[in-house]
């Protein structure tokens, strides 16, 4: 059986609402659920396959986006929350009872600061938007997966509409060598 990519690709993605307002995401507890409000939609979608972002049981990918930090706010049990590896870029803060990730945060300076990286799929309400691309790919290899089921899962993915990268998206990294440029104190020249 070819292995689960994720369950909101494997049978076919389905479009969010451009006008989806936001809504609620929660943790996997039976009870006592950390509940955290995300006042706007998400952006840049993607389903990510490094060994840090949080995946559900039995797929090979995280789905994960982004959203303003100051759209985010815990709203219950925030007390269950504690940060995943302190030493990381990406401050993930997931609930100590069911290891669920509710939003990664980056406190240094870094291109996507001020951004929060949230898995939509942990809402009930429908409309979010539906991943764009597939990035960081390969890192399923660093994780146990077989090198020659690579050509596999990249198809898939492709089969579904998404575009495989091994970092993130074309405009994602254009984003980050630019803050680097600029933090350095390159001129551009013109085109
Ligand atoms: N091969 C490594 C890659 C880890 C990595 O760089 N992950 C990215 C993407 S996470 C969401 O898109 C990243 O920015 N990480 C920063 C951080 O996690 O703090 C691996 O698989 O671990
Ligand atoms: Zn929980
Ligand atoms: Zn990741």
């Amino acid at each position: 059986m070819a292995p689960s990519i994720h369950p909101l690709i494997d049978n076919g993605i389905t479009k969010g609402d451009p006008n989806f307002p936001g809504g609620t995401i929660q943790c996997l507890c039976p009870s006592n659920q950390v509940v955290v409000a995300l006042k706007s939609n998400i952006a840049h979608n993607h389903a990510c396959g490094c060994s840090k972002c949080w995946k559900p049981a039995g797929s090979l990918f995280s789905v994960v986006g982004v959203i303003p930090r100051d759209n985010l706010k815990v709203e219950a049990n925030e007390s269950k929350l504690s940060i995943v590896d302190p030493s990381a870029v990406i401050q993930r803060h997931a609930c100590r009872d069911c290891g669920v990730h509710m939003y990664g945060r980056i406190e240094k300076e870094h291109p996507f600061r001020g951004l929060d990286f949230v898995h939509a799929e942990l809402s009930k309400q429908k409309g979010w938007q539906e991943p764009q691309f597939a990035g960081f790919v390969s890192s399923i290899i660093e994780q146990g997966f077989n090198p020659e089921g690579m050509a596999a899962v990249r198809s898939k993915f492709r089969a579904n509409g998404l575009e495989t990268y091994d970092a993130l998206s074309p405009p994602l990294m254009d984003l980050i060598a630019t803050f680097t440029a600029q933090k350095s104190g390159i001129k551009f020249s013109n085109l």
